[in-house]
């Protein structure tokens, strides 16, 4: 298995790093990308944890090496937010970075699995998605918005919430990664139960627990080591289902006849990346109100990342 982490020497791409070289198979090769100088180092770094998985690091001028034959590329290039910022405000600068990574996975590594965790990811995934169609490589199993942080966020909440325990807490999280697109399905919890007042507050905080961290972490930065966590879970989902194992896990992809064209739906994974989207089964009248509310914000974001490269 070789994964590639494109953007591997910053807040993100060093935590996700990390947890890779103790987490993939044995055997496993970790390409990390990046355009700071720095990045040798960190492969250098990572490379004396003495787990079986092999570490090279390329600089700015070595994108092609990098992505060399790998299974799966995952993204944490670019800008992150600070206080006062959405995440759509990052679109100028990182849908430039976004399009000439995606135009390197084509040269390089065509087949690959894409694991997208750059902001504003409602827009990133169909700039790639575009640039891919554009070069006649494209497959909508293969490209991935990572929206696993706002599940974990909702495992975490919950848990403290509700006084169990968070590794028995499985909670659905729909729609897009920014603001009131990210929806979390409360009613859908398993061994919970929430009053509307705890719904009204709770949907909130999930949908906004990007900007809890951006405001904590006042001007330095936005969610690294979360993040991290979280891109690396869902990457052993990729890496399960490409070893054929059968595996669920939620995401943000391509959806024919679906609520927008691109969705965070439960995913059933496997050696061609999705093998099935599932439906993500009945909301409550308080999420289907949600849902209806935010369509058109979605829309939008996905239509500016299509413009993008179309336009
Ligand atoms: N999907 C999600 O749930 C989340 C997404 N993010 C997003 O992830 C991105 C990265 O965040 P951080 O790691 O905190 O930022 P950071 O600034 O710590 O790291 C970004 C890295 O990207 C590198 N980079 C810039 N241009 C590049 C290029 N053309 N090729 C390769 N590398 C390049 C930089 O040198 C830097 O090392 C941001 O856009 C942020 O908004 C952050 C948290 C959660
Ligand atoms: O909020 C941000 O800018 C970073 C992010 O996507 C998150 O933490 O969910």
């Amino acid at each position: 298995m070789k994964v590639a982490v494109l953007g591997a020497a910053g807040g993100i791409g060093q935590a996700l790093s990390l947890l890779l070289k103790t987490g993939l198979p044995a055997g496993s090769e970790l390409s990390l990308y990046d355009v700071a100088p720095v990045v040798p180092g960190v492969a250098v770094d990572l490379s004396h944890i003495p787990t079986d998985v092999k570490v090279a690091g390329f600089g700015a001028d070595a994108l092609d090496q990098a992505l060399t034959g790998c299974d799966i590329v995952l993204i944490p290039a670019g800008m992150p937010r600070k206080p006062g910022m959405d995440r759509a405000d990052l679109f100028n600068v990182n849908a430039g970075i976004i399009k000439t990574l995606a135009e390197g996975i084509v040269a390089n590594c065509p087949k690959a699995l894409v694991g997208i965790i750059t902001n504003p990811v409602n827009g990133t995934v169909p700039i790639v998605a575009e640039v891919f169609k554009k070069a006649g490589t494209y497959d909508a199993k293969r490209v991935f918005g990572i929206t696993t942080l706002d599940v974990i966020r909702s495992e975490a909440f919950i848990a403290e919430l509700k006084g169990v325990d968070v590794a028995t807490v499985k909670v659905p999280v729909i729609g897009g990664h920014s603001g009131t697109t990210i929806l979390p399905l409360l009613s859908q919890v398993e061994g919970v139960t929430f009053t509307d007042e705890e719904v009204a507050a709770l949907t909130p905080r999930i949908q906004n627990a990007g900007t809890e961290v951006v405001n904590a972490k006042a001007g330095g930065g936005s969610a690294t080591l979360s993040m991290g966590a979280a891109a690396a879970r869902f990457c052993m989902s990729l890496v399960k289902g490409l070893q054929g194992e059968d595996v669920v896990d939620y995401a943000y992809v391509a959806v024919e006849g679906g609520d927008a064209e691109y969705f965070a739906h439960p995913v059933r994974l496997g050696k061609n990346g999705v093998e099935e989207i599932l439906s993500y089964g009945e909301l409550s009248a308080f999420e289907q109100q949600a849902k209806n509310d935010m369509l058109e914000t979605l829309k939008k974001d996905i239509q500016e990342g299509v413009d993008f490269i179309n336009a």
